[in-house]
């Protein structure tokens, strides 16, 4: 438009003229000076009108292309730090400027080019220039369009790259270069292409209409599935251009730039010249665009005109240009959808009868991607592998709240059991969500083992109830019972960590997992079991234990893992940019299954809270129940309840420990039998732990009610201070000793079987005298005994006449092997934070490693007498009354 102005200055420019000398001609008469002088004034005035005109022309163009400019700048003037921020598809390209003269006066217009291009291009591969011109439209495309849309495909076969090589660290980009290189081979040439021919037939067929018949048009009507626009750089055509490249190609020509796709084609001339190619040659031409057309000024009228490419940019201008659209890109490209946006299209309240059926995000173009467990034709246990930062702890956040969000507690019970050393499953805690039975976090494997067996007591029930309605499965049985029984899903985050403990748990997980993936489904049971990786677990059956993972869900990972989860020569998810992106499979990994999909974000944990904190109120005002049981691996637990305490001893004689490592986590006690060495030895180096026992042990003694003195030696000379409440407890029956010399042994001894006394040896390693490296021998007549040897005496007549003795030794090397023989009268011992290989010592008898014994949180408790084993977690604090 302009430009239009500016030629019809001239033109009314140069009509005055010709007016002025037409004036000047007619005259018939002799032209005077004075006339001459007056024709000559009337011209250059005429002249000085139009130098105004020009100008002002000049001036609006001036701020029309800085305008333009704004938006689209002259390579030259890329800035070093001014943001790119574009964030629409712009009108039209600026490339390069174009002169319009005539006579002096001259005119600076930037070369606007429509855009989106309504054709593809060619230009000549050997022409240097052309190819620059290529390089500079790529670079426009590339700062003009918002850097989330453009994709492109960068293909190279003899220079490999070079051709392209400004624009090489895009490579790393994948939402920019999805193929991550530079194509070389005639095979993935054929690939690339064949995929983009019939993504463009995709859209021709199912998205365009008459009312959105283009690329433009149905992202701007489709904002949340827009597609980016994908240039396709191609060099030395016809190499590598396989007979089906070439029927590609003309089909990627033809319909690709109303699809949004842009080829833009080297074309090797004289390779292309020969016979094999004619048809491919003709194809090309009559369907592209000579890219120096693009260029090329139309002169108008007396304006002539002058092309000006743009100018290549600085090295750090573009540098920096490139660095700043990779990181715009990855901004821009985060996929915006949010958890809440999977609930929409789903009635609250469903049934679980048919099994579970949960949206869990969309495919590329806006489908709902769901996850269905326990139908008659889905899976009915899912494996959730993906590399660290993948998204695997979101997407367990998005799939364990839209479950919560779809059904009522009522119809799932959720057993959420973490190996992570974080506490990501805490918010199902605190508060419990009513869907919970159990949120365990930083579980230990023998945890794990106990939940495991729980669930087989569900089973088992469940078959039984299954058994009196003669219903064959879970589905049968609540259309028979019209009971509305739950469906219970089982996560385990990071569930290798079950494997790589001792051999027993991992044998025990290996067969209650196979048994839970063959049977569970007819019982409602079903499991799923996320990892960062499938390497390296030790476990023989891990085989069959993913081949019965019907259902896989792949987030980003190696080739290696991806080949594991998916199935074997399935690689898709190492090529996945997770997150968002994951790959869903219901088909046993089968390659053909593959669905990929966005995950939506579940929000910060602020978020997440506030949603769940709305899900909680809605359900429990709705008359559900919280059911969750918590465990909390990583603090040991409080002393229960006093009256607790004292209900548990006082029933039968018993020693209280701690909280037994099983689901329910009852009380562990052991019960205080009148048999020879029931003495009970405590080993280890935990001050929390020494003294969550021995206040245990104490408020046992005190409960049970039938010692008439309890005898403390403390030869740690530690106060007493962390226990005080239970000798308290105590009162008058509590005798404290610090001294040796002092200790009533013998009087303890004398009083078997008369008075029963619990005698408490509290650090038996720091007690010289109480050791004894002599086989044990009966004093000589007239030889007093000593303390060792009375203490061994009392620990042999003891326990058969209800007196026991406890000892506590802290470094169990410095007496373990001394006082073997005193310690042969303790058959019942406990070990806690220890090295394995005194632990195993300490408890001995074929028992093998205690494996994890030296963690903080766990003890085991050894009856030498009858071989058994039993994991607990002792008490750190004392009860509250
Ligand atoms: N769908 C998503 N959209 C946007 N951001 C996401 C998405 N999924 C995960 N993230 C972000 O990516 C990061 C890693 O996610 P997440 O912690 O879920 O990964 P992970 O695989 O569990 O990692 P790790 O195993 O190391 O804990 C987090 O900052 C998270 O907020």
């Amino acid at each position: 438009m302009v430009i239009a102005k500016l030629h019809k200055a001239i033109v009314h420019y140069q009509e005055g003229l010709m007016r002025i000398d037409r004036e000047f001609t007619s005259t018939k008469r002799a032209v005077s000076e004075d006339q001459e002088r007056n024709w000559s004034i009337r011209k250059s005035n005429w002249q000085a009108y139009f130098s105004k005109e020009w100008e002002k022309n000049v001036n609006a163009i001036t701020k029309v292309s800085s305008r333009l400019r704004q938006h689209q700048r002259a390579f030259v003037d890329f800035s070093l730090d001014q943001p790119l921020m574009v964030s629409e598809i712009p009108s039209g390209l600026v490339l390069g400027s174009q002169q319009f003269s005539f006579e002096q006066f001259s005119c600076n217009v930037p070369q606007v080019i429509p855009f989106p291009f309504t054709s593809a291009f060619t230009f000549s591969q050997d022409d240097a220039e052309q190819r620059q011109y290529a390089h500079c439209l790529l670079l426009r495309l590339l700062s003009a369009l918002p850097p989330s849309q453009v994709e492109l495909i960068l293909i190279d076969p003899l220079q490999q790259g070079q051709s392209v090589e400004p624009f090489l660290p895009l490579l790393k980009v994948k939402q920019i270069v999805p193929q991550g290189h530079v194509l070389t081979r005639a095979d993935e040439i054929e690939a690339v292409l064949g995929k983009l021919t019939d993504e463009i037939e995709e859209m021709i067929q199912k998205r365009f209409n008459k009312k959105v018949p283009n690329w433009l048009e149905y992202n701007a009507t489709n904002t949340d599935t827009s597609f980016p626009y994908k240039v396709g750089m191609i060099f030395d055509v016809p190499e590598q251009i396989s007979e089906k490249s070439s029927w590609f190609l003309g089909r990627i020509c033809e319909n690709g730039p109303r699809c949004g796709v842009l080829p833009i084609i080297a074309i090797d001339e004289q390779n292309m010249e020969g016979r094999r190619y004619e048809k491919f040659s003709t194809t090309i031409k009559k369907l592209t665009t000579q890219l120096t057309e693009l260029l090329l000024c139309t002169p108008s009228g007396d304006l002539s005109c002058t092309y000006f490419p743009e100018q290549w940019p600085r090295p750090d201008l573009l540098d920096s240009f490139i660095e700043r659209f990779v990181r715009d890109c990855a901004t821009n490209t985060r996929f915006k959808k949010t958890m809440p946006d999977l609930w929409v299209d789903f009635v609250k309240g469903e049934t679980t009868l048919n099994g579970f059926d949960i949206p869990i995000g969309w495919t590329p173009s806006g489908d709902f991607v769901n996850l269905r467990l326990g139908a008659t034709n889905s899976g009915h246990h899912v494996l959730l592998a993906g590399k660290t930062g993948s998204g695997k702890s979101n997407l367990l956040h998005v799939l364990i709240h839209t479950l919560c969000e779809k059904y009522s507690p009522e119809e799932l019970d959720l057993y959420l059991l973490d190996y992570k050393e974080s506490t990501e499953f805490n918010i199902y805690a605190t508060p419990p969500v009513p869907h919970a039975r159990l949120v365990a976090t930083e579980s230990d494997p023998e945890y794990g083992v106990t939940v495991l067996r729980h669930l087989v007591e569900e089973l088992e029930t469940r078959s039984r109830l299954f058994k009196s309605k003669n219903a064959k499965d879970f589905e049968e049985y609540r259309k028979l019972s019209g009971i509305q029984l739950p469906r219970v899903l089982l996560v385990i985050d990071e569930f290798q960590v079950l494997f790589s403990e001792s051999r027993q748990v991992a044998e025990a997980v290996e067969q209650l997992l196979s048994m839970f993936l063959k049977q569970g489904r007819s019982f409602g049971i079903h499991i799923l079991l996320a990892t960062q990786t499938l390497k390296g677990i030790n476990a023989q059956s891990i085989g069959s234990i993913i081949t019965q993972m019907g259902c896989r869900i792949a987030l980003a990972c190696g080739q290696e893992d991806s080949a594991v989860i998916l199935g074997s020569g399935n690689w898709a998810a190492a090529k996945l940019c997770s997150p968002p992106e994951g790959i869903i499979n219901n088909a046993n990994g089968d390659k053909s299954d593959n669905v990929k999909f966005m995950i939506p974000f579940a929000g910060e944990s602020d978020c997440r809270r506030e949603l769940l904190t709305e899900l909680i109120k809605r359900t429990c005002s709705s008359g559900s129940i919280v059911k969750a049981k918590v465990f909390s691996g990583a603090f040991p637990p409080e002393m229960p309840l006093y009256s607790e305490c004292r209900l548990a001893c006082a029933q039968e004689e018993a020693l209280l420990l701690g909280e037994s490592l099983t689901f329910f986590a009852k009380l562990l006690t052991v019960p205080l039998i009148r048999r020879s060495a029931f003495n009970v030895l405590f080993s280890g180096y935990n001050d929390d732990i020494h003294d969550g026992l021995l206040a245990a042990m104490l408020y046992s003694l005190a409960f049970t009610g039938s010692f008439n003195e309890i005898v403390y030696f403390n030869a740690r000379g530690v106060s007493l201070g962390g226990v005080s409440s239970a000798v308290q407890e105590l009162g008058a029956r509590f005798k404290m000793f610090d001294d040796i010399s002092e200790l009533p042994l013998q009087a303890i001894l004398d009083d078997i079987g008369t008075r029963r006394i619990a005698l408490i040896v509290d650090g038996l390693d720091s007690e010289k005298a109480l050791q004894s490296a002599t086989t044990f021998r009966l004093p000589k007549p007239g030889e007093p005994p000593t303390p060792a040897d009375l203490l061994k005496c009392i620990a042999e007549d003891g326990p058969r006449k209800g007196t026991f003795v406890f000892t506590f030794v802290d470094r169990w090397q410095r007496c373990g092997s001394i006082c073997k023989e005193l310690f042969s009268f303790f058959e019942l011992r406990v070990a806690y934070c220890m090295n394995e290989d005194d632990a195993g010592s300490l408890v001995s008898g074929g028992i093998g490693k205690l494996k994890g014994i030296e963690k903080p949180n766990r003890a085991v408790f050894v009856n030498k007498m009858t071989n058994e084993i039993t994991w607990f977690r002792p008490y750190i604090q004392e009860s509250t009354r």
